[in-house]
């Protein structure tokens, strides 16, 4: 048998479909945040609303989840006399450039309940602190993790408050290129739309009924103060277009592979848990 190519074997592994059915799709991602939701003591789900894409359509998968569960169980009030809930939450640092768009994705997911907290003083804190112990200044890029990170922790605080689960947006695109902060947005109980592309998570929110700006803006993780809102393909060097073509097994430039395969070369630690005496992974080489 011929050895997969790095791109047949990272379609593999990231479980990427070059052709999918949009509402087949969003049938087994609803049942499975049903079902996981039914296996487990937790009451609901909380997610972080950014006004973007993943957000949007993990959001939207979300409520529709707890919403089936609240009208097929008899009893709702069984499990904490309000039935299973969704919790999103807006975390701006200070005043987001894009709250308008936040606003349109809460108005469309229709969320059970919607917590704002402002991450500004915590991350700010932070910065403070390291820079006043290691008297070094922070860079905006990495002070752009901290944000991340701030809302990881926010989001488990709550969870943890309200007895429910974080879910995660983390996806093929993002999973290949380990565009993420490490236990910042990377960090999550349930992933529901792992495995699918951009594209492809376009295709299903349009199949939700969701306003067009939502997924046709350009993406952007927008954590660093310097650069508000830098498109993430300024940042990757590579367009969703190229990574979701590449991810469906189709012909891209050899320099759009070379950028793709390279990034997922170094980010391969992301998508393990940390290594330990027992792991091969970090002495293979595709
Ligand atoms: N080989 C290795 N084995 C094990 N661990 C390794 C490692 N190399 C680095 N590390 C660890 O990983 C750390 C670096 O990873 P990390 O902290 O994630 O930092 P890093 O990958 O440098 O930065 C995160 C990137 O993700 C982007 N991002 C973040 C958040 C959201 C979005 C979005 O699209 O919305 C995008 C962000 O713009 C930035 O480009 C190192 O400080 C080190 O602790
Ligand atoms: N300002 C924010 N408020 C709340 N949650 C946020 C915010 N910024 C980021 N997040 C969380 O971090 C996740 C990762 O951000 P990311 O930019 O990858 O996704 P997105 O904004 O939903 O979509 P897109 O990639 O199209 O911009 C978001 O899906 C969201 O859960
Ligand atoms: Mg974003």
């Amino acid at each position: 048998m011929t050895k997969p190519t790095v791109q047949q074997h990272i379609q593999e592994v990231l479980h990427v479909l070059p052709r999918i059915d949009a509402d087949q799709e969003i049938r087994r991602r609803v049942d499975f945040l049903k079902s996981y939701l039914l296996s487990t003591k937790a009451e609901g789900y909380v997610l972080g609303i950014s006004g973007g894409q993943d957000s949007t359509l993990t959001g939207k998968l979300a409520q529709i989840a707890v919403d089936e569960l609240n009208q097929e169980i008899t009893d709702p009030t069984g499990i904490a006399g309000e039935g299973y809930r969704f919790i999103t939450v807006r975390l701006p640092y200070g005043v987001q450039q894009d709250e308008a768009d936040a606003q349109m994705a809460l108005s469309f997911i229709q969320p059970s309940k919607n917590i704002t907290v402002n991450i500004q003083p915590a991350v700010d804190a932070s910065a403070a602190q390291f820079e006043q112990a290691t008297g070094e200044k922070l860079s905006d890029f990495l002070k752009g993790n901290i944000k991340a990170r701030e809302r990881m922790k926010v989001q488990y605080d709550l969870a943890a408050h309200y007895r429910m689960l974080v879910l995660g947006t983390d996806h093929a695109a993002e999973a290949v290129s380990g565009f993420f902060t490490k236990h910042g947005d990377g960090a999550c109980d349930a992933a529901p739309i792992f495995g699918l592309n951009k594209r492809q998570g376009k295709e299903l929110l349009k199949h939700l009924g969701c306003p067009e700006l939502l997924y046709l803006k350009k993406p952007t993780a927008d954590l660093e103060d310097l650069k508000p809102g830098l498109p993430d393909e300024v940042a990757l060097g590579v367009t969703y277009e190229e990574i979701d073509t590449y991810l469906e097994g189709g012909v891209l430039s050899d320099a759009a592979k070379d950028i793709i395969e390279r990034r997922y070369q170094r980010t391969e630690h992301k998508r393990n848990a940390a290594v330990t005496v027992y792991d091969e992974w970090w002495k293979e080489r595709l």
